[in-house]
């Protein structure tokens, strides 16, 4: 299998995972299951394909896919820098898994730690600038009802890690 099929895999992973969706009553921005996707396509794929799989999730969303969070697509959603934060995380955790950052338990929960926080260090200002809220309410809005389910979902994303591994692996047997 081709580079371009696990990248377009990963993108599609995401648009899968956006629509596991939950509504948070007082925020504009929801509960996905793309946390768990980003972190799981950038440790397994890599830095460069990692990203270039988020990029292309990002851009064709942009472009009118209805897959983003809860079927949108476009521009507009205020919670779009989250989108761009996990394209960051994606290259970054990559780079890391790269230099054996997913070697054991440990280093992968720490990286599992810093690509959440990349994704929230992009995408909570954006909130804040999209929305006029301050920053303090963007956090209150946008990452404290988050962080016990991102918890979860990097320790799934960790938990299916091997998995990825043989998959990708087996995915490079065949080119
Ligand atoms: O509009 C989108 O498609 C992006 C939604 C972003 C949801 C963010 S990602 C970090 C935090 N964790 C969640 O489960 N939801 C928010």
């Amino acid at each position: 299998m081709k580079d371009a099929t696990l990248v377009l895999g990963g993108a599609a992973l995401t648009g899968i995972a956006a629509q596991i969706a939950v509504p948070v009553p007082g925020s504009p921005v929801p509960v996905t299951g793309q946390t768990f996707a980003a972190l799981l396509v950038g440790t397994s794929l890599g830095a460069y394909r990692g990203a270039a799989s988020l990029a292309v999730y990002a851009v064709v969303g942009m472009a009118g896919m209805p897959w983003f969070a809860q079927g949108k697509a476009g521009m507009g959603a205020p919670s779009l820098g989250y989108v761009f934060g996990m394209m960051l995380a994606a290259l970054v955790v990559g780079a890391l898994a790269r230099r054996g950052a997913d070697r054991n338990v440990v280093r992968t929960a720490g990286t599992m730690v810093l690509g959440s926080a990349i994704i929230y260090a992009v995408g909570v200002p954006y909130l804040a600038a999209a929305t006029g809220m301050s920053l303090t309410e963007a956090v209150a809005a946008g990452l404290t009802p988050f962080l016990i389910g991102d918890a979860l979902k990097a320790a799934l994303a960790m938990g299916a890690l091997p998995l990825a591994w043989k998959l990708v692996d087996g995915a490079a047997d065949k080119r």
